[in-house]
């Protein structure tokens, strides 16, 4: 797992480490390691030109220092700051080495003509949008064409939650020092960071618990259930789904799908008559029940490890019973589409369940649970809607999109590393749905499903990827080659 810690725990950490440590020692060590990387991004460091963006905090003075070592190489290393502060010894340290300050006036010219911009305008101590002076410097730096390595965190990403308001740094690469920043793992920040690097300037032992994870491959292979000597369908897991309708029969074969080639003992779909000859028509293996529309309930299986409800599934007052009655029970459920809709009109339907719960909303859902939030509000500050969320329905809630994020009461969250563009095409919430809900069935936390469900349906997204357009049934069908990279990855195969 790569962590990811906010910066209250952040400066708490540091404060510990630098009192054992002598002065200066942790920006030494960071700006070591941000020169080596820079170093790497350069076809050549002597003769080189690089340009410093330098804010009047430790970021800057982090790039100061990183500059005087390039300076020492031969490179031509020029700082432009953003303001009339700047870091003393930084800047010190870069004359010393044959680094120079330029003025505002070359300032523009300085970044367009560099083989390397460093950006060290802001790091954790930033708040808010970037101010004027330095959005200015940062726009220079994104419309110059090279290679941007921000320092700790692109500016103007909020470090804690990935939120950007105005104009940011897009970097290439960012070197992140002593844990990650929750702002380098969600959208939009993460969309900003580029290619993420780790410093390791010994923090580790005095940070507690992490606010935010992103799992590896490694992290996915421990957690997949595998069927053992003694395995049988049942004991595998039985999924039931109720998932689709007259009108979106897709929804119903695309959850279905998902599920059988995540690995599980049995898929029962539960569905009015056509639906389900449908389901049978492209899944065989799947064990159809039929719904008497005039009793909803009635017919429900009692004899099912967990539950998928709701793709495609309508809003009508017997989708409702079916809910009500399927979150009554004692089994693990996943609550997906228009069930998050109707759970919104009846919040209570999970806050006062005690069994696993598991939603799984798009930004417009989670919308629906959170009265008096808008979508473009949650897709600006996704983390903390998510916990949000999970905190009021008291449930684990995996919040898709561009940055899939999970939150659950009391533990660390997590940002799903695979996601891709390529995801967003209609039905592939319904995979996903499936895929999630049959790791549920095998044992699995909601929490580890939801992490293992987003993380393969990312990654079966890109390995469906050929040059061409991927549609949702061939996210079904890179299911297993999803799941045998993750194994080869956790050397189980
Ligand atoms: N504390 C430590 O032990 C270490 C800190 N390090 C570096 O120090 C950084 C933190 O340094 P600081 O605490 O000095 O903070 P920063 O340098 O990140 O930011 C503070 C400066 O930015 C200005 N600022 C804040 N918000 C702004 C905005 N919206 N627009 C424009 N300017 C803004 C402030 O006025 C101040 O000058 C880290 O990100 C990292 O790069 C590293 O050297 C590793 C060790
Ligand atoms: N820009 C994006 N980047 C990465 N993944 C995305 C993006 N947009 C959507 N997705 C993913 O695509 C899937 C879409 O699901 P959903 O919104 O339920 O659509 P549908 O109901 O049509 O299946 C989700 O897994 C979501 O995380
Ligand atoms: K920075």
């Amino acid at each position: 797992m790569r962590e990811a810690h906010t910066v209250d725990t952040v400066r708490r950490a540091e404060g510990a480490l630098m009192a054992r440590l002598p002065e200066g020692a942790l920006m030494r060590r960071a700006a070591a390691g941000l020169a080596a990387v820079a170093a790497r991004m350069l076809p050549r460091v002597y003769g080189a030109r690089v340009a410093l963006l330098v804010g009047g905090g430790d970021n800057g003075g982090d790039a100061l220092y990183a500059g005087a070592t390039l300076a020492r190489r031969g490179a031509a290393v020029r700082a432009v700051p953003a303001g009339p502060r700047v870091h003393e010894a930084g800047l010190a340290a870069l004359r010393a080495a044959g680094g120079r300050l330029v003025g505002a006036e070359e300032a523009e010219g300085e970044i367009s003509a560099a083989d390397l911009v460093i950006d060290g305008l802001v790091g954790i101590g930033g708040r808010g949008g970037l101010r004027a002076s330095h959005a200015v410097l940062a726009g220079y730096a994104t419309r110059s064409g090279a290679p941007v390595l921000a320092v700790d965190l692109p500016s103007g990403v909020d470090a804690d939650t990935g939120a950007v308001e105005g104009e940011a740094v897009h970097a290439d690469v960012t070197v992140t020092f002593g844990t990650h920043k929750p702002g380098l793992f969600v959208d939009p920040g993460a969309g900003h960071a580029g290619v993420v690097e780790f410093v390791d300037i010994g923090l580790g032992p005095e940070l507690p618990a992490p606010r935010l994870c992103a799992p590896r491959a490694d992290d996915i292979a421990a957690l997949l259930p595998r069927p053992g000597v003694e395995s049988d369908k049942y004991r595998r897991g039985v999924l039931a789904v109720a998932a689709g309708s007259g009108r979106y029969r897709g929804a119903a074969v695309l959850a279905v799908g998902g599920a059988l080639r995540a690995g599980v003992g049995m898929v029962r779909y539960i569905g009015q008559e056509s639906v389900a000859a449908e389901v049978i028509r492209h899944w065989p293996e799947a064990v159809a029940s039929v719904l008497e529309p005039t009793d909803p309930a009635g017919r429900l299986p009692t004899h099912v490890g967990a539950w998928v409800i709701g793709p495609g599934r309508g809003l009508h007052p017997a989708a409702e019973v079916e809910l009500e009655t399927v979150l009554a029970g004692d089994r693990p459920v996943l609550v997906d589409a228009d069930a998050i809709t109707l759970l919104g009109r009846r919040p209570h339907l999970v806050r006062d369940r005690t069994a696993p719960t598991l939603l799984t909303p798009h930004a417009g859902e989670l919308a629906r649970l959170l009265p008096g939030t808008e979508r473009d509000d949650i897709e600006a500050r996704r983390l903390e809607h998510a916990t949000r969320a999970a905190e009021e329905y008291g449930c684990t809630v995996l919040l898709k999109g561009s940055t899939t994020v999970i939150a659950e009461p009391g533990a660390p969250a997590v940002a799903n590393p695979t996601g891709t563009p390529l995801l967003a095409t209609a039905g592939s919430g319904d995979v996903l749905s499936g895929l999630s809900g049959a790791l549920l069935a095998g044992g699995l936390t909601p929490g580890a499903a939801a992490m293992c469900g987003a993380f393969l349906h990312g990654l079966a997204g890109r390995l469906a990827h050929d040059g061409a357009p991927v549609s949702a049934s061939d996210l079904i069908g890179a299911i297993p080659a999803a799941v045998r990279l993750v194994e080869e990855a956790g050397g189980r195969r």
